[in-house]
């Protein structure tokens, strides 16, 4: 593949943000939360918008919200050209309705909107795997010793077996449309899963460590120390 074929490449992103934060107990979903002024979903488009300023752009919303969305994007002139989409009961079902408004394109990448800190190497490198191999995914190996079991009994595990998964997660359109056709499973944490259940592999690639799943409320804090870094990519 050369650069050419690179950038002649239709991409398109759908960024979920159709959840409630329940693990954040704050009053509006998190990722409508502001970081140094801006609410967390308008870094994660800008990310994408900074990466490619031609990428389609899907955002699923918890349909209730949508008018607040709406007027955050007025309040604060928000003009990033992007389509909504109301979300689902779980992840999955958010996927799913975001697929359904995809235009024709290539490779689709899958983003958590409560992951503004991805890179554009991450972003970047995910892409360029997908088109060569179907499908990629940015991963990083454990920090901490892990353990296996409940409070009361457990043992340690070999952690260099053990990998962190993020988002975004790229894959070839048609593999992620058919793999999108199975019905819904627990076990379905992420895109990657579902696409492997569907028979499919996934490269894994090396993820940012600042790319944090925003799920807690200290990660408001710790997003905003990366954002305010200096020369901050
Ligand atoms: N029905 C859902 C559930 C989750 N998500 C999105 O998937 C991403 C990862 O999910 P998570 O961090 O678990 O978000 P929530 O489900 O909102 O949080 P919690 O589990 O704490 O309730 C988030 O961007 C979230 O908005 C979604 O689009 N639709
Ligand atoms: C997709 C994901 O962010 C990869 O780490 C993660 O699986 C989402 O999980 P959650 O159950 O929605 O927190």
């Amino acid at each position: 593949m050369n650069k050419t074929d690179f950038h002649s490449t239709q991409r398109s992103v759908i960024i979920v943000a159709g959840g409630s934060g329940s693990r954040m107990k704050s009053d509006r979903p998190k990722q409508f939360l502001e970081l140094l002024g801006k609410p967390v979903l308008m870094y994660t488009l800008e990310a994408f918008n900074r990466f490619d300023s031609t990428i389609d752009l899907i955002v699923v919303l918890p349909a209730d919200q949508i008018p607040f969305w709406e007027q955050l994007c007025l309040n604060h002139d928000f003009v990033i050209r992007h389509q909504v989409v109301a979300g689902g009961d779980t992840r999955f079902h958010s996927v799913k309705n975001g697929l359904s408004a995809l235009s024709v394109c290539d490779l689709v990448a899958i983003h958590d909107g409560v992951r503004p800190l991805v890179s554009q190497t991450t972003i970047e490198n995910c892409f360029s795997i997908a088109q060569k191999q179907g499908a990629a995914i940015p991963v990083l190996p454990v920090i901490e010793s892990l353990r296996e079991g409940n409070m009361e009994e457990s043992a340690p595990v070999d952690r260099s077996r053990y990998y962190s998964v993020q988002t975004p997660q790229i894959f070839r359109t048609s593999t992620l449309l058919k793999a999108y056709e199975q019905d819904f499973n627990a076990l379905f944490t992420d895109d990657a899963s579902v696409v492997e259940s569907a028979g499919f592999r996934v490269k894994l690639v090396e993820g940012n460590r600042e790319n944090i799943k925003i799920t807690h409320p200290v990660d408001l804090r710790i997003a905003e120390f990366f954002l305010s870094r200096p020369g901050r990519k």
